[in-house]
């Protein structure tokens, strides 16, 4: 997917330019319990950008404090410029989506779509070609006239973001708003969402748990984890260079080499010993898909993996039971010891199941 045109690049995309999220020393207490602590974030204007974390990492805290659903017991929130923080959350020009979207289920799709306008009180005509042109965004046009327990759950979402869009919101936050769908209708609505935001440019925080989701349609993710932000990149940034153990862990797979927390595909296999490599027996040729994971057993205990193509397996002569030397291909910037106990392997996405988190 291309990100040459992303929004952020072109600021100009809205009339007034879009509008960002700037948030100051959030801090939220539930009780005794840190739910956000000193939270700083700078959300692009324009951009679609994922707050991604393991659960319970304080996500949807901060959402909702953003949409003025909840409030921070210090700090504050900005939205486009202004002072947010003691605005009630319909005058702050955010519209919101999640996971189940609670539609008016006795009115039809474009009726739920142009609820917002019409207590607004906006002319009929007005209402009628917003609708139509946003029903036509969502591609649900020939659904207008369908009650929502007429929808499929993916359709109920789409008219949810074209309901949200209706009242032209400065920023639109979307918490799991895909969560509840099958695998195949996330993947196909997290595609359609990135082409969505790239015709509409209104700046998007989307909160998931998965990864592989950031990864594939953010143009920046925000790690959130234990109340704290952990790190803000693009995908590729905090892919080749997470700031700490958390960060590599959740982002991709990770193994542990000689010491060292390495990604499996950045793994050298050699045939004979070599300067820094570590001497390992195959104990198991894993086929998953297009990949071959090649789980193994070094002489202190350790199990490193590898991910290899099948015609690597074949080049090397890879059998179990072989041995063979293991190299890191890249500096590896954490030692094993430094990822927590609750992070040895991806939470979700492409590796999750990964050797590593498969129980002996
Ligand atoms: N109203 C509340 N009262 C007490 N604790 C709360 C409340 N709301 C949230 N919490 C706690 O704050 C922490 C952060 O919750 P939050 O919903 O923000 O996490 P999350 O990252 O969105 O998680 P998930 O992905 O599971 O939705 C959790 O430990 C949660 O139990």
């Amino acid at each position: 997917m291309s990100r040459t045109t992303t929004p952020a690049h072109r600021p100009d995309a809205l009339a007034g330019g879009p509008s960002g999220i700037v948030v100051r020393g959030v801090h939220r207490r539930f009780g005794d319990f840190v739910a956000l602590e000193d939270v700083d974030l700078e959300v692009r204007p324009g951009g679609l950008t994922a707050l991604l974390g393991p659960s319970g990492g304080g996500k949807s805290t901060l959402l909702r404090i953003i949409a003025g659903l909840d409030h921070p017991d210090s700090g504050s929130v900005e939205i486009g410029g202004r002072d947010a923080t003691f605005l009630p959350p319909q005058r702050r020009s955010v519209g919101f989506v999640f996971q189940h979207y609670a539609a008016f289920t006795h009115l039809t799709t474009a009726r739920n779509v142009a609820f917002g306008l019409e207590i607004r009180k906006r002319p009929k005509a007005e209402v009628r070609d917003r609708v139509a042109e946003l029903l036509e965004l969502v591609h649900l046009e020939h659904l207008a006239d369908r009650l929502p327990s007429q929808l499929s759950g993916g359709q109920r979402q789409r008219m949810a973001l074209a309901r949200a869009l209706a009242v032209q919101p400065e920023v639109l936050l979307l918490d799991e708003p895909f969560g509840a769908l099958d695998a195949q209708v996330r993947k196909e609505l997290r595609d359609w969402l990135r082409r969505l935001h790239d015709e509409v440019h209104v700046t998007t925080l989307f909160v998931t748990h998965d990864q592989e989701e950031a990864l594939e349609v953010a143009d920046e993710i925000v790690v959130i984890n234990d109340g704290r932000i952990e790190q803000v990149g693009t995908p590729g940034e905090l892919y080749d260079h997470p700031a700490n153990p958390f960060v590599m862990s959740f982002l991709g797979p990770v193994t542990r080499l000689g010491g060292a927390l390495v990604r499996p595909h950045d793994i050298e296999v050699l045939t004979d010993d070599r300067a820094g490599a570590v001497r390992v027996e195959v104990t198991r040729l894993l086929r998953v898909g297009y990949e071959v994971r090649a789980e193994t057993r070094a002489d202190d205990g350790s199990t490193p993996w590898v991910q290899l193509t099948r015609a690597q397996v074949t080049e090397l002569g890879l059998v179990e039971g072989r041995t063979v030397w293991l190299r890191p291909l890249v500096d590896t910037p954490f030692p094993a010891a430094g990822l927590p106990a609750d992070a040895s392997g991806p939470v979700a996405g492409p590796a999750a199941g990964c050797p590593d988190r498969v129980p002996a």
